[in-house]
């Protein structure tokens, strides 16, 4: 769990050593594995070079339109159910980042914060931690493997069929209606000059289903665990809401470009990601036979980094279990706390690193602080279940994150209606 190991997993191929390449972990059984599961290095490069121009700062400047008109809606949303009542917020994060990675994908709009319902595409992602978990155990034990599917629920059993089946409609969709779509969506970047998918629709396909799932699951667990650590404590939730709206006197001032100074939301960003870590489930790679921090590793032998322990760790953070945005904060910040000038910020590497690294950082940054610093902005937050969650302790891994239920009551802040 050493940053020099993450480094050797993950890291790009040097002089006399390849990289190491992906396991099958990732893999659904579907000819075309996606951006993600891709194990040919050479093809992965390929399909990396295509979608460049996707996640370019110009793209996204663009898409961030897209987050402002989804947040907003929340907002208003908020406004007119927050008050009367407690609301769950998980659920209504989910339903938010799911219409902004809808957008942002292939210019879906989902609508579920303004039904306030969820989609059939998000109510069957929410049974891919059962799947995904499934899957990995039958994996190891093949002999099992038809008894254990037949113990699960047929629902649960056809959650990846059924995402699929649904993201090929969306593709189709997305095609026939190009001239449509005003923002570049990352789609677009894939599509022939006639509108037509290059090479093919299943390859298209594949991307796609990446876009979704990476847009969302990543997305909303980080602003859920940011809300849900500032809400438990009343003073880092005061020095977040002090520095927005010290900044910007008028909601619509917030933009994307302003945020990129805001360093104590930064700090909480980035302190979530440590305490709330992404990939927990580790990032299996197969050797090409080289050393890993001074341990030889023979070639075809399956080796992770465990990216939980490791932002858990006291030899790398000080008060490691607990949330303390200061630690990401320059010594020139008034917040900043000489206690924690001795972290070893190699060990936080949340997109992780190297050529498959996440491309999707930018956006991911930019939607947390549009998000949060709008929430923050808009209204006095209270969390009505705090003394229930031990979120350390309530959170479980199923190839996906489950996390506890956060009852939110809000308040128009400033005397805003
Ligand atoms: C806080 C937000 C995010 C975090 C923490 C995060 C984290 C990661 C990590 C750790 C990986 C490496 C996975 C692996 O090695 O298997 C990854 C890959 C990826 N992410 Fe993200 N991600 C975030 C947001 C996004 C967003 C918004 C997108 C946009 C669609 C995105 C798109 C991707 C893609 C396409 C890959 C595959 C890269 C490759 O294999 O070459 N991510 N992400």
């Amino acid at each position: 769990m050493t940053p020099n190991a993450a480094k050797a997993i993950y890291g790009s191929a040097i002089k006399n050593r390849e990289i190491f390449r992906k396991s099958d972990f990732q893999e659904i059984g579907e000819n075309e594995p996606g951006i993600t599961a891709e194990k040919d290095p050479e093809v992965h490069r390929q399909i990396a070079k295509k979608l460049v121009p996707a996640f370019s700062t110009k793209a996204l400047r663009k898409q961030e339109d897209v987050i402002h008109q989804h947040i907003d809606g929340f907002v208003a949303q908020l406004r007119r159910y927050g008050m009367t009542d407690k609301i769950e917020m998980k659920q209504w994060l989910d339903w938010l980042i799911f219409d902004i990675a809808g957008d942002m994908a292939y210019g879906r709009q989902f609508e579920q914060v303004k039904t306030r319902k969820s989609s059939t595409f998000l109510s069957t992602f929410g049974k891919v931690g059962l799947w995904g978990t499934t899957n990995q155990v039958t994996r190891r034990f093949r002999m099992l493997r038809p008894f254990i599917w037949m113990l699960i629920p047929p629902s649960v059993v056809l959650t990846v069929p059924t995402l699929l089946r649904l993201n090929r409609q969306e593709i189709r969709r997305r095609m026939s209606q190009r001239e449509e779509i005003k923002h570049p969506d990352y789609v677009e970047q894939l599509l022939a000059k006639d509108g037509k998918a290059d090479p093919t629709e299943d390859w298209v396909l594949a991307q796609a289903n990446v876009f979704i799932v990476a847009g969302f699951d990543p997305m909303t667990n980080l602003i859920s665990s940011a809300l849900y650590y500032l809400l438990a404590d009343k003073d880092k939730y005061g020095h977040a809401r002090k520095e927005i709206r010290d900044e910007f006197s008028e909601y619509n001032d917030i933009t994307g470009e302003r945020l990129q100074t805001m360093k104590y939301l930064q700090a909480v960003i980035d302190e979530s990601l440590r305490i709330h870590t992404n990939a927990a489930f580790g990032l299996p790679r197969v050797s090409p036979g080289y050393e890993v921090d001074g341990h030889y590793v023979p070639p075809g032998v399956t080796v992770q980094t465990c990216f939980f322990a490791t932002t858990h760790s006291e030899r790398y953070f000080k008060d490691a279990r607990s949330f303390h945005p200061e630690r990401w904060l320059p010594s020139s910040h008034p917040l900043y706390n000489a206690r924690y000038e001795s972290d070893d910020r190699r060990a936080f590497t949340p997109f992780s690193q190297g050529p498959r690294g996440c491309p999707g950082l930018q956006a991911g940054y930019l939607q947390g602080r549009i998000i949060l610093a709008k929430l923050l902005w808009s209204f006095d937050m209270e969390l009505t279940n705090k003394d229930a969650i031990d979120w350390e302790k309530d959170i479980k891994m199923f190839a996906i994150w489950i996390r506890p239920d956060l009852f939110v009551r809000v308040h128009p802040a400033n005397g805003q209606t």
